[in-house]
């Protein structure tokens, strides 16, 4: 399959699942997550629950403007909680989107804690359903993904668990709504996931995804019923040196009517740093089939988003989410807020 691509593969987790077809899924889940790096995921056996989280999402917007701001995102250092629309910036433009953070159950930060850890914590709910559902959601697609990683370490010929040690506490769910906007306008801005080793996305029927390949066309993700659209994150971009990079992706507000989507993106261990990796990926990268040059840089600098700047992988998302949510952190980390506007990247 080319690298440009121009639509997006499907693959079948059923097909995976099964050992007769498995073999031949793996070839196609291979070039999907390392020559495309994105693919749909159908068959996954959760669709039912994907069509109860869609189908309760106008409720959840519906609820009062005080009830949303109860749990706004403000009051979280942990970046968990409801954005207004208008409040996120991506590319340096404003998103035209709502949206709820919420993360999985993890521990409490104590301040002996490092000071990254804190972007995890406790989510916020504005009522018991949505507590509920967030809890069996969550559940439902942590399994999956673990599974999922499982099949792509596979793919590779790498024991089941080569991706095993990679892994953190918290991963992340949102629920978002983007409302009629004018044509062209920015529903989010381009860009990569910076959490997560994968993220795993429901999209409604309305569309406006698009992905970005390697000749520099957007391609339209155009929605698949029942489907999960996967794509690489950037910490599965680490991992792998930079040989896997995460797709740039963004989608294009729509005009007629509102779309909703369900983004989950899996944690990845906030303590992962450079000299860790450099020892941990040698191993992964010579089984990704790309070319000896690519592996020899990748080993050498192995992502752009593990710095030397940055302590660990935990501060650069930190970086990242101070900057995609500005309210969010001047309030909890002025002095970051302030000493990483002054860093030239
Ligand atoms: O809403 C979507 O389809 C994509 C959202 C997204 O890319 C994100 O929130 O990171
Ligand atoms: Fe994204």
């Amino acid at each position: 399959m080319s690298t440009s691509f121009t639509s997006i593969p499907l693959v079948n987790f059923a097909r995976l699942r099964n050992p007769e077809t498995k073999d031949a899924e793996l070839a196609l889940l291979r070039d999907s997550v390392f020559n495309v790096g994105f693919l749909y995921l159908t068959h996954t056996g959760l669709e039912p629950m994907i069509e109860e989280a869609q189908t309760r999402l106008p409720d959840l917007f519906a609820l009062s403007a005080d009830e949303k701001l109860s749990v706004g995102m403000l009051n979280s250092p942990h970046f968990l909680g409801y954005t207004g629309l208008g409040s996120e910036t991506t590319a340096r433009q404003t998103d035209i989107r709502e949206q709820f953070d919420f993360g999985t159950e993890c521990k409490e930060w104590r301040e002996q804690d490092p000071f990254w850890q804190r972007l995890e914590g406790p989510s916020q709910f504005p009522n018991a359903w949505v507590r509920d559902l967030v809890g069996r959601y969550t559940t439902a697609m942590s399994e999956l993904g673990r599974e999922f990683v499982h099949f792509v370490a596979e793919s590779l010929s790498l024991p089941l668990d080569a991706f095993d040690q990679f892994p953190g506490e918290m991963s992340r769910l949102k629920f978002v709504k983007y409302p009629p906007a004018a044509p062209g306008s920015q529903g989010v801005g381009p860009h990569k996931d910076s959490i997560g080793l994968f993220t795993f996305l429901a999209q409604d029927s309305v569309g406006g995804l698009q992905v970005l390949n390697k000749s520099g066309e957007w391609i339209d993700a155009t929605p698949v019923p029942g489907s999960l659209v996967v794509n690489v994150a950037q910490g599965f971009e680490a991992i792998t040196g930079g040989v896997c990079s995460g797709t740039t992706h963004r989608v294009v507000a729509p005009t007629a009517t509102t779309r909703y989507s369900i983004p989950f993106f899996q944690a990845v261990r906030l303590n992962l740093r450079l000299e860790e990796l450099k020892r941990s990926t040698q191993e992964i990268i010579k089984k990704i089939p790309v070319s000896d040059d690519k592996k020899k840089r990748a080993v050498n600098v192995p992502s752009e988003l593990i710095s030397p700047l940055y302590e660990c992988f935990g501060e650069a998302q930190l970086r990242n989410r101070i900057f995609s949510h500005p309210d969010v952190g001047q309030k909890w980390y002025p002095h970051l807020y302030q000493k990483y506007s002054l860093q030239v990247l």
